[in-house]
């Protein structure tokens, strides 16, 4: 379970998060809508541990973010697989060996080194698996900057499945893709997320993706969640609190 409670962020005189309360169920599936700056990626970010709020709390898997310790800390966010805007992979490396990426957390260095310069057959055969699943098992050793930007939101996906997450964080994971691809990398995304009872929380520019595939959303303004319901019953009026001009 995730459990945002009275979150404010702050950079400097920027306020990011304002007063937000969230809770989303384990296996739930929930897009985030909102504005360009109105925190979405923030709000991610604050869920991985990776921004530190400055009043307020997070909750994930029963633990008070800020009362962990730095070990205790990793160990969560093992259990989280936050995918950035920028999908943070290693451009010129092979597809299996960014996918082996996904347990760095979990694996001590000399691990991560020994695998990633000669990878057991077993872990490349549970890649080549999840390559499949997310529809490009051809790609298993070529180079991943010779893929295509769809390509490589596929690989980001496959590296959070690897890394048996728990809880999936994408942030516009298809930012980059035209729209019969964005449609098939979403309907990939949620549904191996319902088969492996993974949460998920997407933020998306694109309301009608958000309806589509997403039975909750959470709609974001000025660093404050304006909408949380589910997706049948956002309307219009909603749309317009969300994304109107002469609401500031
Ligand atoms: N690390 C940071 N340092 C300073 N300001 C930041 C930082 N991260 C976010 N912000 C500010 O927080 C606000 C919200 O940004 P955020 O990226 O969360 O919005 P967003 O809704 O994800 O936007 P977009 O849809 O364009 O990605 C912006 O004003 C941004 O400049």
């Amino acid at each position: 379970m995730i459990q945002l409670t009275n979150a404010h962020l702050s950079f400097g005189s920027t306020h990011v998060l304002l007063g937000c309360d969230l809770q989303i169920n384990k296996g739930e599936k929930v897009a985030l809508i909102g504005p360009s700056g109105s925190g979405k990626s923030s709000l991610l970010k604050t869920i991985a541990s990776e921004y530190l709020l400055d009043s307020g709390s997070v909750i994930l898997e029963n633990s008070e973010t800020s009362q962990l310790s730095s070990k205790q800390l990793q160990q969560l966010r093992c259990a989280i697989a936050y995918i950035p805007q920028d999908l943070a992979l290693v451009p010129n490396i092979k597809v299996s060996q960014n996918v082996l990426l996904g347990k760095v957390g979990t694996r001590s260095t000399w691990q991560t080194l020994r695998h990633q310069l000669l990878t057991p057959k077993i872990e490349l055969e549970k890649i080549l698996s999840i390559l499949k699943e997310v529809g490009i098992p051809e790609k298993l050793f070529h180079r991943t900057d010779s893929l295509s930007g769809g390509q490589q939101q596929r690989v980001a996906i496959a590296r959070a499945l690897y890394q048996q997450a728990s809880v999936i964080l994408a942030d516009e994971p298809v930012s980059a893709v035209d729209p019969s691809r964005a449609h098939s990398l979403l309907q990939c995304l949620t549904s191996l997320a319902e088969k492996n009872k993974v949460t998920l929380l997407c933020s998306l520019h694109n309301l009608e993706y958000a309806k589509r595939f997403f039975p909750r959303i959470v709609g974001m303004r000025n660093g404050k969640i304006l909408f949380d319901g589910k997706s049948e019953a956002f309307t219009e009026q909603d749309f317009k609190q969300l994304y109107s001009l002469d609401n500031d």
